[in-house]
């Protein structure tokens, strides 16, 4: 049991992208991609957006400005755009979950994906606006201007060793992009090793002077930065991450570093290294757990309300960061049934393992898991996804039920759409409606019903109603965990 405290939308929507999200489908076992791998695409992607970081001025870092200098020669190659498109296309990112989180999520799961080491999540990044300055390194400057380079990134030379060690353990050399380096042009891509993995081959196969590394044996002596970086100690780094062990610390701690360098007006969340959302605990077949709540008045109610078993279980299917770990879970879904009148205003858990040991009490860490404010919200049960076969498309909206307290004179929407664009940037829409009164809803239980009709794409709303006690918004609505109604027209 974990000391989250809920609710954080940006911490458990961060939380459920690592351990349950769809991004990690494409780095698994390290798929190919366009002779290289999607890791290797996504690691690379990663580090060229956090290049623009100035420690001078605390300006540029990892903030998605990538999206706005792929034209530029330092930034060639095929995985950029293709993992930009990647990244937009999983509709992952929300109100508070910015592009760069879901780049430096894809480090993660990349790394991950190819056998490495796990990284620490930490979120709340911001994206850019604008492009950031031209300063990616590149293999034809000299080792005076990389050393320069990492540091203006905050990387002393050391660690420039491992981190680029780090980085080319992955992927390779495009000969169309840079016909200088790999000029053999029967070749597409030169790996940096023989292995896919993320593993110490990079280390081991450059100290045995067996390496196949275009930037450390490349025909041309001016570009072969690979082997001014890793030989500028002396080989002293590169000895010490022969050791696996080594590689994997030295590796995880930098890479956090890399994907948290962000500008000095970005304040990040602590790390995320467990799945927080969800009571992790062996299965346990006698296990019982109760939903309690209390009534907006704040008395636990009388004895037949206010408390409902789980009816069920569902295992919860971990990503590779997960699975990594060795963490199962299970989820105990409930259907309770809420009095109108006396409302909820906070609500736990008790679980039960029925061994003869006490129940334990789950409760947001003594302040139960509180409801902030039962005015205005979304009636999921009154909505409906509406899907209508015309015989030429299927067409599929909602129609979503908004409940506003009585009093309510007016109630609106502002929905978060993430961009539908095929081609960056990837800006998201924001649109407001205003709300109907539902003519199939009359008032009831002190609430008045509105409705609109929206289509599936927007992924988070906004919702405001106002009346003349005030103005309340319920924010962050996430449409995409939520199964409305389903009704099917042909
Ligand atoms: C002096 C610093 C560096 C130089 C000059 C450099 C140079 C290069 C070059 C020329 C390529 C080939 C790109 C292509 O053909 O598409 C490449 C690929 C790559 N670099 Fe670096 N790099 C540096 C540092 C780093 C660092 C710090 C990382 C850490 C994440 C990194 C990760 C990668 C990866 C994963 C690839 C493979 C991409 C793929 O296979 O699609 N590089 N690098």
């Amino acid at each position: 049991l974990s000391t989250f405290q809920w609710p954080n939308p940006l911490l458990s929507y961060a939380d459920r992208q690592l351990y349950e999200g769809p991004l990690q489908g494409f780095a698994k076992g390290c798929p190919p991609r366009d002779n290289t791998t999607i890791p290797a695409q996504w690691l690379r992607i990663a580090y060229h957006d956090m290049s623009t970081h100035n420690v001078d001025d605390g300006t540029g870092g990892l903030d998605a400005s990538i999206q706005y200098e792929l034209d530029r020669s330092q930034n060639v190659g095929e995985g950029m755009l293709t993992s930009l498109t990647d990244f937009n296309g999983f509709r992952i990112m929300s109100p508070f979950f910015a592009l760069a989180d879901v780049i430096a999520l894809g480090a993660i799961l990349a790394v991950a994906g190819c056998g490495g080491p796990f990284i620490p999540f930490s979120v709340g990044r911001v994206d850019a606006t604008e492009a950031g300055p031209p300063t990616v390194p590149e293999p034809q400057q000299d080792l005076a201007s990389h050393i320069e380079s990492f540091r203006r990134q905050g990387f002393t030379p050391t660690e420039m060793i491992a981190l680029v060690a780090c980085g080319h353990t992955l992927g390779g050399v495009r000969q169309v992009d840079f016909p200088l380096i790999v000029t053999d042009s029967s070749t597409v891509l030169q790996t940096f090793d023989t292995t896919p993995a993320f593993d110490t081959a990079v280390v081991s196969e450059y100290l045995q002077n067996t390496t196949q590394n275009p930037l450390v044996i490349g025909p041309n002596v001016t570009t072969r930065s690979d082997f001014r970086i890793f030989s500028s100690d002396g080989n002293a780094t590169m000895q010490s991450l022969l050791s696996p062990i080594n590689f994997n610390q030295t590796c995880s701690s930098l890479f956090e570093r890399m994907l948290n360098t962000v500008p000095s007006n970005v304040n990040l969340t602590d790390p995320i290294t467990e799945p927080f959302d969800y009571l992790v605990m062996n299965d346990n077949p006698s296990r019982t757990v109760t939903l309690l709540w209390a009534d907006r008045q704040g008395s636990f109610c009388p004895p037949a309300g206010c408390s409902q078993q789980s009816n069920g279980t569902q295992s919860v299917l971990f990503t590779i960061i997960g699975q990594m770990q060795g963490v199962t879970a299970l989820r105990y879904p409930f259907n309770a049934t809420i009095n109108a009148t006396s409302s909820i205003s906070k609500f736990w858990f008790e679980v039960n393992e029925n061994d003869g040991s006490e129940p334990i009490i789950v409760d947001n860490g003594g302040v139960g898991f509180v409801i902030e404010q039962d005015s205005v919200f979304v009636d999921i049960g009154r909505s409906e996804h509406i899907s209508v076969d015309t015989a030429v498309e299927v067409d599929e909206f909602l129609t979503l039920v908004v409940r506003g307290d009585s009093a309510s004179a007016s109630a609106s929407v502002t929905s978060f759409t993430p961009s539908l664009s095929g081609t960056p940037p990837f800006t998201p829409t924001l649109n407001k409606t205003d709300l109907q009164l539902d003519p199939s809803n009359p008032p009831e239980g002190g609430y008045t019903f509105f409705t609109m009709n929206t289509t599936l794409l927007p992924t988070f709303l906004d919702i405001t109603g106002t009346s003349s006690s005030g103005t309340v918004t319920q924010k962050n609505f996430d449409m995409t965990v939520v199964n409305f109604p389903f009704i099917f027209i042909s």
